[in-house]
């Protein structure tokens, strides 16, 4: 067995491929046992206890929450406070979050907590890690957050199981977490009373999944640079639409690097004629970079909210044991994700929407260039019966509208909630999900054009192609047989959507 590369928390920045890499089973959740890190986490803890000794009132810890702030809870009641906090907010519905994205979700929250301003105990933190390290994984129910006072009604569910209540998906299986816990010796926390806060009020949810979005999101836009070629050599389209001093005169640094890619696919000897067979291409091969170019350059803007809110204390209060204050104010709101989703969804979806015309071209007689009608690939008396790419097609036009249907921003849709104390709320939660939709559905896409204008450049034949074209045309006849006669297409398509996920072509590295 290779061994898993090592993710540190130790209050130090995360990135979000060490988020990727623990929710995909490829690196290993570490927490720091450095005395100086374990007495700055432990330090907030015991700043929350003399405070609830020394002033007693806390808020969230001697008091109701939210709206009800000014609800005095009375000392004898106080511990079992946040076991009340988790137990209404189980009220989470829909399908469950799957285990790639509750890792996500995990890790974002220990990632936050490990900054040391959230007034929890360290053995919280080890009992956090503990859960990613024997993959005990919390049953999310992905609906119910208005991501605003946090991912509370999702986050609950970790709190619930920290906590030993709830059920968890162990080995493959649904089970308690009281029945686990036991098989393996782990004793349930007890919760000091902000730790339960603590947990849930924070954006953890949406920012674990904001980090699997963009990575999938950053892979497609390789892969769509990709496409774009197989499909201009398929439709001997004019190589010199992605011309390196053309991009210089429109110089966005994303729209220019996917030319830059298309062109190493395509201009790979000195002598490539300019201008031959047609001048200017339909807009889906001639403006591929400005459409793939739009989402490159929005990754590093991206990049930047998702982990800067990944790497924040995003709780409410916070506690600065250092200077002895309590920070009250509103970091649990998602605004910041929610953005980065909505606009994710856009550059993502009009990758699904390109891919989808190029396609569209590709099956056309009437526009591919002398390609046989939807690309069948029999000749003789049987063509007749054959017809090839045609469902492949309509079924990607079909995954492309509802894509493009989810674009609607979830950031516009604030409602006053909870008594019109969380009167301005993010749902970037809701952000997040719909964008994890529109990037599976985008890959599917893929999948269908990736398939098709493979199958294109062979029917083409006698296209002399550069090395990555070749290499990436003969591995995936290594997934997917030539469409001579008609047959299902599902299985293939969906060994091709695996490939796309695991990311097996490194492209353009
Ligand atoms: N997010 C709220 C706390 C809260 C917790 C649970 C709730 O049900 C409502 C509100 C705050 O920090 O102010």
């Amino acid at each position: 067995m290779t061994k898993r590369a090592a993710v540190i928390f130790d209050g130090t920045p995360l990135s979000i491929e060490a988020v990727i890499g623990i929710s995909r089973g490829t690196a290993a959740a570490v927490l720091s046992e450095a005395a100086e890190f374990i007495a700055r986490i432990d330090r907030g803890a015991g700043f929350v206890d003399t405070l609830l000794a020394e002033e007693g009132c806390v808020y969230g810890v001697t008091t109701g929450y939210g709206d009800s702030c000014t609800v005095p809870v009375p000392v004898e009641l106080v511990g079992q406070l946040p076991v009340r906090l988790y137990r209404f907010h189980g009220c989470g519905l829909g399908e469950d979050f799957d285990p790639e994205q509750t890792r996500a979700i995990l890790v974002a929250r220990l990632t936050s907590l490990a900054r040391g301003y959230s007034g929890v105990r360290y053995r919280l933190l080890q009992h956090l890690t503990l859960l990613l390290r024997r993959d005990i994984l919390p049953l999310i129910p992905r609906e119910g957050s208005v991501g605003a006072s946090g991912d509370l009604t999702p986050l609950s569910y970790l709190a619930a199981v920290l906590a030993g209540e709830r059920d968890v998906l162990y080995q493959n299986r649904r089970r308690s977490v009281v029945e686990v816990y036991a098989e393996l010796g782990i004793a349930p926390l007890t919760f000091q009373p902000k730790e339960a806060l603590a947990i849930m009020n924070g954006t953890a949810a949406m920012t674990g999944l904001a980090c699997l979005a963009f990575g999938r999101a950053e892979y497609l836009s390789r892969l769509a640079a990709r496409i774009t070629s197989l499909a201009v050599t398929a439709m001997q389209g004019n190589a010199y639409h992605f011309d390196a001093k053309l991009f210089q005169l429109k110089p966005h640094p994303g729209q220019a690097k996917v030319a830059a890619r298309i062109r190493t696919d395509l201009q790979w000897h000195a002598d490539m004629p300019r201008n031959d067979s047609r001048l200017q291409d339909r807009y889906s091969l001639r403006c591929a970079p400005h459409v793939i170019g739009v989402l490159e350059d929005a990754l590093p803007w991206l990049r930047q909210l998702i982990e800067t809110e990944l790497n924040s204390a995003n709780d409410n209060p916070l506690i600065d044991a250092d200077d002895e204050h309590v920070l009250h104010g509103g970091h649990f709101y998602g605004g910041h994700i929610a953005l980065a989703m909505d606009t994710l969804k856009t550059a993502v979806a009009n990758i699904a929407d390109l891919l989808d015309r190029q396609l569209a071209q590709l099956v056309d007689p009437k526009f591919n260039h002398g390609l046989p009608a939807n690309l069948a690939g029999e000749v003789g008396e049987l063509a007749p019966l054959n017809h090839g790419f045609k469902a492949v097609q309509i079924a990607a036009s079909a995954w492309t509208a509802e894509a493009l249907k989810l674009t609607m921003p979830a950031s516009v849709f604030s409602r006053s909630t909870e008594c019109h104390n969380q009167d301005k709320v993010s749902m970037g939660t809701i952000a997040a999900r719909d964008c994890l939709r529109i990037v599976e559905l985008t890959e599917q896409v893929a999948a269908a054009a990736l398939l098709a204008s493979v199958q294109a450049v062979e029917l083409r034949g006698g296209a002399l192609l550069s090395e990555p074209l070749s290499d990436t045309c003969a591995d995936l006849r290594r997934l997917v047989a030539p469409l001579t006669e008609d047959r299902a297409l599902d299985g293939e398509l969906r060994a091709c959507l695996d490939a796309i996920r695991s990311q097996r072509w490194s492209l353009y590295d």
